[in-house]
Protein backbone atom coordinates (compact mmCIF):
# COMPACT_ATOMS: atom_id res chain seq x y z
CA UNK A 1 0.00 0.00 0.00
CA UNK A 2 1.12 3.67 -0.86
CA UNK A 3 0.54 5.89 1.74
CA UNK A 4 0.97 9.74 1.08
CA UNK A 5 1.94 10.47 4.58
CA UNK A 6 2.55 8.05 6.86
CA UNK A 7 1.19 9.15 10.35
CA UNK A 8 3.53 8.17 13.05
CA UNK A 9 3.86 8.27 16.67
CA UNK A 10 7.02 7.44 19.42
CA UNK A 11 6.71 6.11 22.36
CA UNK A 12 9.30 6.54 25.21
CA UNK A 13 10.81 9.59 24.68
CA UNK A 14 14.82 9.63 26.09
CA UNK A 15 16.01 7.82 22.84
CA UNK A 16 12.85 8.56 21.50
CA UNK A 17 13.54 12.02 21.24
CA UNK A 18 16.03 11.66 18.42
CA UNK A 19 13.15 9.17 16.50
CA UNK A 20 10.56 12.30 17.05
CA UNK A 21 12.75 15.08 15.75
CA UNK A 22 13.72 13.00 12.76
CA UNK A 23 10.28 12.15 11.75
CA UNK A 24 9.98 15.74 11.86
CA UNK A 25 12.44 15.95 9.63
CA UNK A 26 11.38 13.19 7.40
CA UNK A 27 9.24 14.03 4.32
CA UNK A 28 7.14 10.81 4.28
CA UNK A 29 6.20 11.30 7.86
CA UNK A 30 3.30 12.88 9.70
CA UNK A 31 4.06 13.33 13.41
CA UNK A 32 0.97 12.99 15.50
CA UNK A 33 1.79 11.83 18.42
CA UNK A 34 4.54 11.41 21.13
CA UNK A 35 4.31 9.34 24.39
CA UNK A 36 5.80 8.98 27.87
CA UNK A 37 4.98 8.30 31.32
CA UNK A 38 6.06 11.53 32.45
CA UNK A 39 3.24 13.80 30.77
CA UNK A 40 5.21 16.72 31.73
CA UNK A 41 7.97 15.81 29.21
CA UNK A 42 5.83 14.26 26.61
CA UNK A 43 3.96 17.40 26.98
CA UNK A 44 7.25 19.52 26.15
CA UNK A 45 8.09 17.66 22.77
CA UNK A 46 4.84 17.65 21.33
CA UNK A 47 4.92 21.33 21.72
CA UNK A 48 8.03 21.84 20.60
CA UNK A 49 7.42 19.41 17.82
CA UNK A 50 3.81 20.41 17.19
CA UNK A 51 2.00 17.62 17.85
CA UNK A 52 -0.23 15.47 20.33
CA UNK A 53 0.85 13.71 23.27
CA UNK A 54 -0.45 11.28 25.90
CA UNK A 55 0.84 8.75 28.65
CA UNK A 56 -1.25 5.95 27.28
CA UNK A 57 -0.06 4.69 24.09
CA UNK A 58 -2.80 1.99 23.28
CA UNK A 59 -5.13 4.77 23.14
CA UNK A 60 -3.26 6.58 20.20
CA UNK A 61 -3.37 3.13 18.02
CA UNK A 62 -6.25 4.21 15.63
CA UNK A 63 -4.82 7.56 15.20
CA UNK A 64 -1.44 6.42 13.19
CA UNK A 65 -0.05 3.87 10.63
CA UNK A 66 3.22 3.25 12.31
CA UNK A 67 4.63 3.61 15.92
CA UNK A 68 8.53 3.84 17.04
CA UNK A 69 8.73 1.70 20.28
CA UNK A 70 12.03 3.11 22.64
CA UNK A 71 11.07 1.75 25.46
CA UNK A 72 13.08 -0.62 28.72
CA UNK A 73 13.98 -3.74 26.60
CA UNK A 74 11.71 -6.05 28.72
CA UNK A 75 9.05 -4.28 27.51
CA UNK A 76 9.83 -4.42 23.52
CA UNK A 77 7.71 -7.91 22.91
CA UNK A 78 4.90 -7.25 24.37
CA UNK A 79 4.30 -3.75 23.12
CA UNK A 80 5.45 -4.81 19.68
CA UNK A 81 2.75 -8.05 19.38
CA UNK A 82 0.22 -5.30 20.56
CA UNK A 83 1.15 -2.67 17.90
CA UNK A 84 1.13 -5.17 15.16
CA UNK A 85 -1.96 -6.93 16.55
CA UNK A 86 -3.99 -3.29 15.93
CA UNK A 87 -2.20 -3.42 12.18
CA UNK A 88 0.64 -1.20 13.11
CA UNK A 89 4.19 -0.57 11.30
CA UNK A 90 6.54 -1.20 13.90
CA UNK A 91 10.14 0.04 13.95
CA UNK A 92 11.44 -1.02 17.45
CA UNK A 93 14.56 -0.01 19.02
CA UNK A 94 17.18 -2.41 19.94
CA UNK A 95 16.98 -5.37 21.08
CA UNK A 96 14.04 -7.69 19.51
CA UNK A 97 13.22 -9.26 22.52
CA UNK A 98 15.33 -10.40 25.50
CA UNK A 99 14.57 -14.23 24.24
CA UNK A 100 14.95 -15.98 21.21
CA UNK A 101 11.34 -17.38 22.16
CA UNK A 102 9.94 -13.74 22.05
CA UNK A 103 11.56 -12.95 18.98
CA UNK A 104 10.24 -15.41 17.17
CA UNK A 105 6.94 -14.48 18.37
CA UNK A 106 7.38 -11.00 17.37
CA UNK A 107 8.77 -11.73 13.82
CA UNK A 108 5.76 -14.33 12.83
CA UNK A 109 2.79 -11.68 14.52
CA UNK A 110 4.43 -9.10 11.65
CA UNK A 111 4.42 -11.89 9.29
CA UNK A 112 1.14 -12.90 9.99
CA UNK A 113 -0.40 -9.63 9.95
CA UNK A 114 1.53 -8.31 6.91
CA UNK A 115 2.96 -5.12 8.55
CA UNK A 116 6.89 -3.94 8.40
CA UNK A 117 8.83 -4.92 11.24
CA UNK A 118 12.31 -2.96 11.74
CA UNK A 119 14.92 -2.93 14.40
CA UNK A 120 16.75 0.08 14.83
CA UNK A 121 20.32 -0.62 14.35
CA UNK A 122 21.07 3.17 13.68
CA UNK A 123 24.68 2.59 13.15
CA UNK A 124 23.96 0.33 10.53
CA UNK A 125 22.07 3.09 8.52
CA UNK A 126 25.81 5.67 9.03
CA UNK A 127 26.60 6.67 5.68
CA UNK A 128 30.02 5.96 6.83
CA UNK A 129 29.21 2.46 7.47
CA UNK A 130 27.75 2.31 4.15
CA UNK A 131 31.68 3.01 2.88
CA UNK A 132 32.86 0.65 4.96
CA UNK A 133 30.73 -1.54 3.49
CA UNK A 134 31.52 -0.93 0.11
CA UNK A 135 34.89 -0.58 0.44
CA UNK A 136 34.63 -4.22 1.51
CA UNK A 137 32.75 -5.27 -1.14
CA UNK A 138 34.77 -3.91 -3.84
CA UNK A 139 37.70 -6.65 -3.25
CA UNK A 140 40.10 -3.45 -3.94
CA UNK A 141 41.81 -3.75 0.00
CA UNK A 142 41.96 -8.03 -0.47
CA UNK A 143 40.46 -9.90 1.95
CA UNK A 144 39.35 -9.24 5.61
CA UNK A 145 42.05 -10.63 8.28
CA UNK A 146 41.25 -9.33 11.43
CA UNK A 147 38.59 -6.48 12.85
CA UNK A 148 39.01 -4.50 16.01
CA UNK A 149 35.88 -2.52 17.26
CA UNK A 150 35.55 -0.30 20.49
CA UNK A 151 32.53 0.85 22.32
CA UNK A 152 33.61 2.11 25.33
CA UNK A 153 31.66 4.84 27.20
CA UNK A 154 30.95 5.14 30.81
CA UNK A 155 27.47 5.08 32.07
CA UNK A 156 26.85 6.88 35.28
CA UNK A 157 25.83 4.06 37.62
CA UNK A 158 21.26 3.52 37.32
CA UNK A 159 21.44 1.32 40.25
CA UNK A 160 17.56 -0.07 40.60
CA UNK A 161 16.82 0.90 37.35
CA UNK A 162 16.01 -1.72 34.35
CA UNK A 163 19.53 -0.80 33.17
CA UNK A 164 20.48 -2.45 36.13
CA UNK A 165 18.44 -5.39 36.11
CA UNK A 166 19.88 -8.46 33.93
CA UNK A 167 16.45 -9.42 33.36
CA UNK A 168 15.20 -6.81 31.96
CA UNK A 169 17.95 -5.45 30.11
CA UNK A 170 18.19 -8.70 28.48
CA UNK A 171 22.35 -9.14 29.90
CA UNK A 172 24.78 -6.37 29.92
CA UNK A 173 27.07 -3.95 27.82
CA UNK A 174 27.26 -6.37 25.13
CA UNK A 175 23.51 -6.79 24.32
CA UNK A 176 22.78 -3.14 24.93
CA UNK A 177 25.48 -1.35 23.36
CA UNK A 178 28.15 -3.55 21.92
CA UNK A 179 25.04 -5.16 19.54
CA UNK A 180 25.19 -2.11 17.60
CA UNK A 181 29.26 -3.69 16.51
CA UNK A 182 27.92 -7.32 16.48
CA UNK A 183 25.17 -6.26 13.78
CA UNK A 184 28.13 -4.19 11.85
CA UNK A 185 30.83 -6.70 11.92
CA UNK A 186 28.05 -9.65 10.42
CA UNK A 187 27.03 -7.11 8.01
CA UNK A 188 30.52 -6.29 7.05
CA UNK A 189 32.36 -9.68 7.86
CA UNK A 190 29.34 -12.43 6.64
CA UNK A 191 28.56 -15.78 8.59
CA UNK A 192 30.05 -15.97 11.91
CA UNK A 193 31.55 -19.65 12.35
CA UNK A 194 32.63 -19.80 16.79
CA UNK A 195 32.59 -17.08 19.28
CA UNK A 196 34.22 -16.57 22.60
CA UNK A 197 33.87 -13.91 25.46
CA UNK A 198 34.69 -13.09 28.51
CA UNK A 199 32.52 -10.28 30.39
CA UNK A 200 33.49 -8.43 33.92
CA UNK A 201 31.26 -6.58 36.74
CA UNK A 202 34.66 -4.85 37.77
CA UNK A 203 33.32 -0.73 38.05
CA UNK A 204 30.12 -1.51 37.15
CA UNK A 205 29.24 -3.75 40.18
CA UNK A 206 25.68 -1.43 40.25
CA UNK A 207 24.55 -3.44 37.54
CA UNK A 208 24.10 -6.90 37.31
CA UNK A 209 25.04 -7.97 33.75
CA UNK A 210 28.77 -7.54 32.35
CA UNK A 211 29.80 -3.88 32.78
CA UNK A 212 32.83 -4.66 30.48
CA UNK A 213 32.89 -7.34 27.71
CA UNK A 214 35.70 -8.96 25.43
CA UNK A 215 33.80 -10.79 22.64
CA UNK A 216 35.51 -12.90 19.83
CA UNK A 217 34.33 -14.01 16.40
CA UNK A 218 35.94 -16.11 14.25
CA UNK A 219 34.01 -15.60 10.95
CA UNK A 220 33.35 -18.41 8.44
CA UNK A 221 35.85 -16.83 5.66
CA UNK A 222 38.50 -17.32 8.30
CA UNK A 223 38.92 -13.83 9.74
CA UNK A 224 39.11 -12.83 12.95
CA UNK A 225 37.12 -9.95 15.09
CA UNK A 226 37.36 -8.61 18.64
CA UNK A 227 35.00 -6.56 20.40
CA UNK A 228 35.31 -4.61 23.39
CA UNK A 229 32.12 -2.79 24.72
CA UNK A 230 32.18 -1.56 28.15
CA UNK A 231 30.14 1.49 30.15
CA UNK A 232 32.76 1.55 32.78
CA UNK A 233 35.90 3.37 31.15
CA UNK A 234 35.69 6.55 32.53
CA UNK A 235 38.78 8.05 31.23
CA UNK A 236 39.45 6.07 27.68
CA UNK A 237 39.05 8.14 24.74
CA UNK A 238 40.11 6.39 21.45
CA UNK A 239 41.00 7.65 18.11
CA UNK A 240 39.34 5.03 16.36
CA UNK A 241 36.00 3.09 16.65
CA UNK A 242 36.82 0.43 14.43
CA UNK A 243 39.57 -1.10 12.09
CA UNK A 244 39.59 -3.31 9.87
CA UNK A 245 42.92 -5.08 8.67
CA UNK A 246 42.73 -6.73 5.31
CA UNK A 247 44.83 -8.77 2.88
CA UNK A 248 45.63 -5.53 0.86
CA UNK A 249 45.06 -2.42 3.20
CA UNK A 250 43.34 -1.54 6.25
CA UNK A 251 40.11 0.78 6.43
CA UNK A 252 39.84 2.66 9.95
CA UNK A 253 36.22 4.24 11.04
CA UNK A 254 36.83 7.62 13.84
CA UNK A 255 35.62 7.80 16.35
CA UNK A 256 32.67 10.24 15.51
CA UNK A 257 31.42 7.51 12.99
CA UNK A 258 31.43 10.17 10.59
CA UNK A 259 34.70 9.42 8.67
CA UNK A 260 36.04 6.59 7.20
CA UNK A 261 40.09 6.49 6.41
CA UNK A 262 42.13 3.98 3.87
CA UNK A 263 45.77 2.79 4.07
CA UNK A 264 46.94 0.78 1.22
CA UNK A 265 50.33 0.98 -0.52
CA UNK A 266 49.11 3.90 -2.64
CA UNK A 267 49.00 6.03 0.58
CA UNK A 268 46.12 7.02 3.33
CA UNK A 269 42.65 8.14 1.80
CA UNK A 270 39.91 9.91 2.98
CA UNK A 271 36.98 7.83 1.88
CA UNK A 272 33.87 9.43 3.66
CA UNK A 273 33.71 12.53 5.84
CA UNK A 274 30.35 14.64 7.36
CA UNK A 275 29.46 16.70 4.45
CA UNK A 276 28.17 20.37 5.28
CA UNK A 277 24.52 19.31 4.19
CA UNK A 278 24.38 16.78 7.37
CA UNK A 279 24.73 19.49 10.39
CA UNK A 280 25.03 17.89 13.77
CA UNK A 281 21.25 18.37 14.83
CA UNK A 282 18.50 16.57 16.98
CA UNK A 283 17.50 13.67 14.90
CA UNK A 284 20.34 13.23 11.96
CA UNK A 285 21.64 10.44 13.30
CA UNK A 286 18.39 8.29 13.44
CA UNK A 287 16.97 10.16 10.01
CA UNK A 288 18.85 7.67 7.52
CA UNK A 289 16.94 4.56 9.67
CA UNK A 290 13.75 6.40 9.91
CA UNK A 291 13.49 7.19 6.04
CA UNK A 292 14.47 2.96 5.47
CA UNK A 293 11.86 2.50 7.55
CA UNK A 294 8.79 5.03 6.15
CA UNK A 295 10.38 3.38 2.41
CA UNK A 296 10.14 0.23 3.44
CA UNK A 297 6.39 0.43 4.67
CA UNK A 298 6.09 2.90 1.32
CA UNK A 299 7.27 0.22 -1.25
CA UNK A 300 6.49 -2.90 0.40
CA UNK A 301 10.06 -3.61 0.63
CA UNK A 302 11.80 -5.57 3.29
CA UNK A 303 13.45 -3.85 5.86
CA UNK A 304 17.28 -4.34 6.24
CA UNK A 305 17.09 -5.08 9.12
CA UNK A 306 13.97 -7.18 9.81
CA UNK A 307 13.40 -9.47 12.38
CA UNK A 308 15.36 -12.53 10.54
CA UNK A 309 18.36 -10.40 9.93
CA UNK A 310 18.35 -9.05 13.66
CA UNK A 311 17.63 -12.27 15.12
CA UNK A 312 21.29 -13.42 13.66
CA UNK A 313 23.19 -10.76 15.65
CA UNK A 314 21.01 -11.79 18.79
CA UNK A 315 21.89 -15.53 18.40
CA UNK A 316 25.11 -14.31 18.01
CA UNK A 317 25.61 -13.04 21.36
CA UNK A 318 23.59 -15.22 22.63
CA UNK A 319 26.00 -18.19 22.14
CA UNK A 320 29.04 -15.44 23.28
CA UNK A 321 27.49 -15.56 26.56
CA UNK A 322 27.04 -18.89 25.98
CA UNK A 323 30.80 -19.74 25.58
CA UNK A 324 31.76 -18.01 29.26
CA UNK A 325 35.22 -17.96 26.94
CA UNK A 326 35.33 -20.85 25.58
CA UNK A 327 35.01 -20.96 21.66
CA UNK A 328 31.01 -22.36 21.02
CA UNK A 329 30.61 -23.91 17.70
CA UNK A 330 27.44 -21.45 15.93
N1 LIG B 1 20.56 3.28 19.28
C1 LIG B 1 20.97 4.05 20.25
O1 LIG B 1 21.91 4.79 20.09
C2 LIG B 1 20.26 4.00 21.55
C3 LIG B 1 19.22 3.15 21.72
N2 LIG B 1 18.56 3.09 22.91
C4 LIG B 1 17.43 2.14 23.03
O2 LIG B 1 16.23 2.92 23.25
C5 LIG B 1 15.36 2.23 24.13
C6 LIG B 1 15.06 3.11 25.34
O3 LIG B 1 16.28 3.36 26.01
P1 LIG B 1 16.46 4.70 26.84
O4 LIG B 1 15.85 5.82 26.11
O5 LIG B 1 17.89 4.78 27.20
O6 LIG B 1 15.60 4.32 28.13
P2 LIG B 1 15.01 5.27 29.26
O7 LIG B 1 14.56 4.40 30.37
O8 LIG B 1 15.96 6.37 29.53
O9 LIG B 1 13.76 5.93 28.52
C7 LIG B 1 12.63 5.18 28.23
C8 LIG B 1 11.45 6.12 28.28
O10 LIG B 1 10.28 5.36 28.00
C9 LIG B 1 9.30 5.71 28.95
N3 LIG B 1 8.37 4.60 29.07
C10 LIG B 1 8.56 3.42 29.70
N4 LIG B 1 7.47 2.65 29.57
C11 LIG B 1 6.60 3.35 28.83
C12 LIG B 1 5.28 3.11 28.38
N5 LIG B 1 4.65 1.97 28.65
N6 LIG B 1 4.66 4.07 27.67
C13 LIG B 1 5.28 5.23 27.40
N7 LIG B 1 6.53 5.52 27.81
C14 LIG B 1 7.17 4.59 28.51
C15 LIG B 1 10.08 5.98 30.21
O11 LIG B 1 9.32 6.73 31.13
P3 LIG B 1 9.76 6.69 32.70
O12 LIG B 1 11.19 7.15 32.74
O13 LIG B 1 8.80 7.61 33.35
O14 LIG B 1 9.63 5.25 33.11
C16 LIG B 1 11.27 6.75 29.66
O15 LIG B 1 10.98 8.11 29.49
C17 LIG B 1 16.07 0.93 24.49
O16 LIG B 1 15.61 -0.06 23.62
C18 LIG B 1 17.54 1.23 24.24
O17 LIG B 1 18.30 0.10 23.93
C19 LIG B 1 18.92 3.89 23.96
C20 LIG B 1 19.96 4.76 23.84
C21 LIG B 1 20.71 4.90 22.62
O1 LIG C 1 24.20 2.92 21.44
C1 LIG C 1 23.75 3.13 22.53
C2 LIG C 1 24.26 4.24 23.35
O2 LIG C 1 24.29 3.91 24.73
C3 LIG C 1 23.09 3.42 25.23
C4 LIG C 1 23.19 3.38 26.71
O3 LIG C 1 23.41 4.66 27.21
C5 LIG C 1 22.79 2.11 24.56
O4 LIG C 1 21.61 1.53 25.06
C6 LIG C 1 22.65 2.35 23.09
O5 LIG C 1 22.46 1.23 22.35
Amino acid sequence: MILSKIRTAVVGLNMGLEHAHAYKLAERSELRWVVDLDEERAAKVAEELGCSYTTDWTSILDDVDAVSLCTPHHLHAPQALQAIAAGKHVLLEKPLANSEQDCMNVIRAAEAKNVTLMLAFVVRFLPAIRKLKEAVDSGQYGRPVSAQGWVEAYLNPVPGTWFASKEKLGGGVLFSHGCHYIDILLYLLGEPARVSHFGTRVGTEWMEGEGTSHGIIEFKSGALAHLVSSWGMKYKKTPAKFQLHMTEGMLELDNSMWKVLAVSKSGTETLYERPKEYPVRPGQNVLFEIEHFLESIATGRRPETDGHEILKSHRTIWAMYASLGVPVNL
